[in-house]
């Protein structure tokens, strides 16, 4: 970056983080730390990148799905168990007296029985989900349930119905510019790997504090159109750990995790149609989750391989529960996460910053019940669960600085169209500009004359300073002030034995002693106006007829009368 490019880099982010904060405030947007790919030193200004308005909280969204019993279970004479009566509950039907005591009926947001088309579950337990996703939500569908309920077959269905949802929607709103980009992970024994790459080499988890947790170099495919998407499929499909098991020939061995990313912005032309509101760069992704089912090794009759397998699917399968109960009773203390990968990579579809929808798929048979019971259980935690989902409004540099220089330009529209608006408006603040010169200059005079004050001010505390030092400085017996030869003071000494005449006008000395008073009584403090004092004249003992500085004889001082 030469000294250009960091002089325009240092303005940029001065200008984005001081006005951005203003703007997001106008709207009534909350600012948050940014989420995108990006380096070290963007990272800096782009602590403003990512916008998210109206934070809502809502329960995950969940549905349970009743397949049709299986040619394989319809082969062991297998009965349904479990009907949904209606559009929100299913009920166990069994007379089994060992489970007299547990509930038979269960309720949730959705349920569809046997004969429900997949299309429908899309429609009524995802679509609302997916679609988040399109205005800057991110969004997550899981298929959870045990082997061979349904879970690959219902979310394959969702999969391919909500993405090409989501390409009509794109056709029918053309103000906007949509990019859609794709990426594929597997987790499989607890190791993620990219299903869009041929390296199978495990891919690490990488913790960023504003992102979570991040996948290590995964493949994110820029989608052309929906063949191309069903070409990637193709490809996850065929990478893919599928392995044949007693109770499926095509049972998923491992967790996938197909992410669909959305990224949206306004056309050029709509800027000024939509406001500056709708025309944000809005991104957000939708995970379509489907994990490997819970097995039991006696049913699945598993070893080696497959029972590896099994246990790694059981153990992750347990920490999701584990998460999803802490999080139905509130998430308050520690909450798991980290004891799996699938639920490390899911942090945000599980109680964060998501819209969630999970299809629990259930098999009837009577010989699945207690697998069927701990479905419903985790159906059940999993109603409890809310969700913190924001929009995400991302703006790159490019759109920010656009949007900052439109918001600008319309501010300073709406000041010019004030202005022209008001008739006086001109003349108005020329005449308020002259009121406050003259203010001004009436202002300086009067400092000047407070000024001068003070300085007089000044100059007659130094001078009374200075007097009260050489006062201070006056021996005993003495007088002094300025300008005068002589002084005199009116003596009362009808209490005395000196000799004074009643109230007569005694002479005092240029050094302030009187001829008729003892040295030590003309003691008088004498400040440059007095002239005149009035003097108590003390009863003197004839001991004490001398010079003792520590008699305490009053001798008064008072300034001389006005007229005087
Ligand atoms: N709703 C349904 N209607 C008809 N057939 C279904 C339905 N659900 C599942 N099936 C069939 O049941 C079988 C098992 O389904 P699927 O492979 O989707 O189960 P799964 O839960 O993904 O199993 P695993 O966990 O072992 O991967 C498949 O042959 C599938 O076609």
């Amino acid at each position: 970056m030469n000294d250009r490019h960091a002089y325009a880099h240092s303005t940029l982010k001065k200008t984005l983080s001081e006005r951005l904060p203003l703007l997001c405030r106008l709207r009534g947007w909350r600012c948050t730390r940014g989420s995108f790919e990006e380096s070290r030193a963007m990272k800096a200004y782009r602590d403003f990148d990512t916008v998210s308005v109206n934070g809502q909280k809502e329960k995950i969204l969940v549905s349970v799905r009743l397949r049709p019993l299986s040619d394989n279970e319809k082969s062991r004479n297998e009965v349904s168990d479990w009907e949904c009566i209606n559009n929100s509950t299913v009920i166990y039907k069994g007379n089994n007296p060992d489970r007299a005591m547990l509930p038979s009926a269960y309720t949730f947001d959705r349920v569809f029985g046997c004969g429900c088309p997949t299309e429908q579950v899309y429609t009524e337990g995802a679509k609302e989900v997916v679609f988040s996703a399109v205005s800057g939500i991110n969004s997550s569908i899981f298929a959870y349930g045990q082997t061979s309920s349904g879970k690959t077959y219902t979310m394959s269905g969702i999969t391919e119905y909500a993405v090409s949802d989501i390409y009509d929607y794109i056709e029918k709103h053309q103000e906007r510019d949509y990019i859609l980009k794709f990426s594929a992970m597997e987790i499989y024994n607890e190791a993620v790997r990219d299903l869009l790459s041929l390296d199978s080499t495990p891919l690490r988890l990488l913790d960023d504090p504003e992102r979570g947790t991040v996948v290590e170099r995964l493949t994110e495919e820029m989608l052309q159109d929906w063949n191309h998407f069903l070409d990637l499929l193709a490809v996850c499909e065929a990478q893919r750990h599928i392995g044949d098991t007693s109770m499926n020939q095509m049972s998923s061995r491992s967790h996938q995790i197909l992410r669909l990313t959305i990224e949206s912005s306004a056309r050029e032309y709509q800027y000024h149609h939509l406001g500056a509101r709708n025309s944000s760069t809005l991104t957000a992704s939708v995970n379509f989750v489907d994990l490997a089912g819970s097995e039991r090794a006696s049913q699945t009759l598993s070893a080696g391989t497959r029972l590896k397998e099994g246990c790694h699917i059981n153990r992750s399968l347990l920490t999701l529960g584990t998460v999803i109960r802490k999080l139905s009773k509130g998430g308050k203390g520690h909450v798991p996460y980290r004891n799996s990968k699938l639920t490390r990579i899911l942090h945000n579809s599980l109680g964060g910053n998501a819209r969630t929808a999970i299809i629990c798929t259930m098999s009837p048979a009577r010989m699945h019940v207690e697998q069927s019971r701990n479905t419903l259980l985790f159906a059940s935690c999993a109603k409890e669960v809310t969700m913190n989902a924001q929009v995400n409004v991302v703006m790159s540099d490019k759109v920010l600085v656009k949007q900052l220089q439109r918001e600008l330009a319309r501010m300073e529209n709406e000041l010019r169209s004030f202005r022209t608006s008001s008739p006086t408006g001109s003349c108005d603040s020329s005449t308020v500009l002259r009121e406050k010169e003259l203010r001004i200059e009436v202002m300086e005079k009067e400092i000047k004359e407070l000024t001068q004050q003070l300085d007089h001010a000044q100059s007659r505390i130094q001078d009374l300073l200075l007097l009260t030092t050489e006062t201070q400085r006056l021996e005993p017996g003495t007088v002094k002030a300025e300008n005068q030869d002589k002084y005199y003071g009116r003596v009362d000494s009808s209490n005395s034995n000196l000799d004074f005449a009643d109230n007569a006008e005694e002479e005092f000395l240029l050094d302030g002693t009187s001829p008729k008073l003892p040295r030590m009584y003309s003691k008088i403090v004498a400040p440059d106006l007095l002239s005149w004092w009035d003097i108590t004249a003390p009863k003197i003992q004839e001991s004490s007829r001398n010079d003792d500085p520590n008699d305490d004889t009053e001798v008064m001082c008072k300034d001389a009368p006005a007229s005087q």
